[in-house]
């Protein structure tokens, strides 16, 4: 068997864990090209073994079977829907860009005029497939709690003219829905927009954002009541070790998508 071919879009925290672990993977294990803006200062940590790539034309001659995108809001406006055009299937981390209803139309439009697709992670949380089951239930309530560490609001404190080194209670940031949030915090709320399109929708997903100095962790939790019953999931990652704002599991949770998506028995 070949080894599969992957182009990841970004080459940051979530990338570079994701990277390391598909090098490491059995045969017949991944090439790895990475797409990069121009003059990226990412570049320099790449791999001997992965092939740097600057446009949709190098992405295109690469040949991926599948193309991630860890990379950030932007770069799912700049690059998903030249991939989609290609017909290729993208696994992209930054679900929140998806807030802006045109954007969605079009990337859907583009997938199902070009015979690409467009796939949705877990990502730093869990239990979607819970979410799913119950979207269509007639009493549901979504809410969902992010609760960070400063570390993960650094700027966003100081603009509140808090110092994040000597926060003593917590702070909410945000109260409303998923839509609002995943517009205004394209670096932590990409969760939000993942349950939103889950379940019930986004204006339908209750979200409230606090900075905790106690917090152990990137802390998560969903609350889901419907007819049906109750879902609480209360989940606490460990912060990635380069980056504080996103949460170390993440890279696995694309690796685990990767791996279903190449795999003859599908857990959905
Ligand atoms: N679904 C989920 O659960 C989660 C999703 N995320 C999403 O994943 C994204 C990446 O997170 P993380 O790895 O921690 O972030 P980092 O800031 O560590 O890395 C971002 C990487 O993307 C590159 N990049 C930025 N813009 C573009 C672009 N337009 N085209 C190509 N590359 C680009 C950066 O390059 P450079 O060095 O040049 O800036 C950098 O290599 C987040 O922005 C967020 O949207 C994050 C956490 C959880
Ligand atoms: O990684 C996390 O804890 C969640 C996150 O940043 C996001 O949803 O954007």
């Amino acid at each position: 068997m070949k080894p599969r071919r992957l182009v990841l879009i970004g080459f940051g925290a979530i990338a570079g864990d994701l990277a390391a672990a598909l090098l490491d993977a059995p045969q017949p294990g991944y090439e790895l090209g990475v797409l990069l803006k121009p003059g990226s200062a990412s570049r320099q940590r790449l791999p001997p073994s992965c092939t740097p790539l600057s446009d949709l034309a190098e992405l295109a001659a690469f040949a991926p079977d599948l193309v991630v995108e860890a990379a950030g809001h932007e770069a799912v406006r700049g690059s998903v829907p030249g991939c989609l055009a290609l017909g290729l299937p993208v696994l992209i981390s930054s679900i929140g860009a998806l807030h802006d209803e045109a954007l969605l139309a079009s990337l859907v439009a583009t997938a199902r005029e070009h015979g690409g697709r467009l796939l949705l992670p877990s990502g730093a949380l869990g239990a979607l497939d819970y979410v799913r089951a119950v979207r269509h239930a007639s009493e549901l309530t979504l809410r969902y709690e992010s609760r960070k560490p400063p570390a993960a609001w650094s700027a966003e404190l100081k603009a509140l003219g808090h110092d994040p080194d000597r926060l003593d209670a917590p702070v909410t940031l945000f109260s409303g829905n998923a839509r609002e949030a995943a517009a205004a915090y394209p670096q932590n709320l990409n969760v939000a927009a993942a349950l939103a399109l889950a379940g019930p929708g986004f204006e339908a997903t209750g979200v409230d954002v606090v900075c905790d100095p106690a917090a152990t962790g990137n802390t998560h939790v969903v609350t889901a009541r419907s007819e049906f019953g109750t879902m609480h999931l209360a989940i606490a990652n460990r912060p990635s070790p380069s980056n504080p704002k996103s949460s170390w599991i993440v890279g696995r949770s694309l690796l685990a998508a990767i791996e279903q998506f190449f795999a003859p028995v599908m857990m959905l």
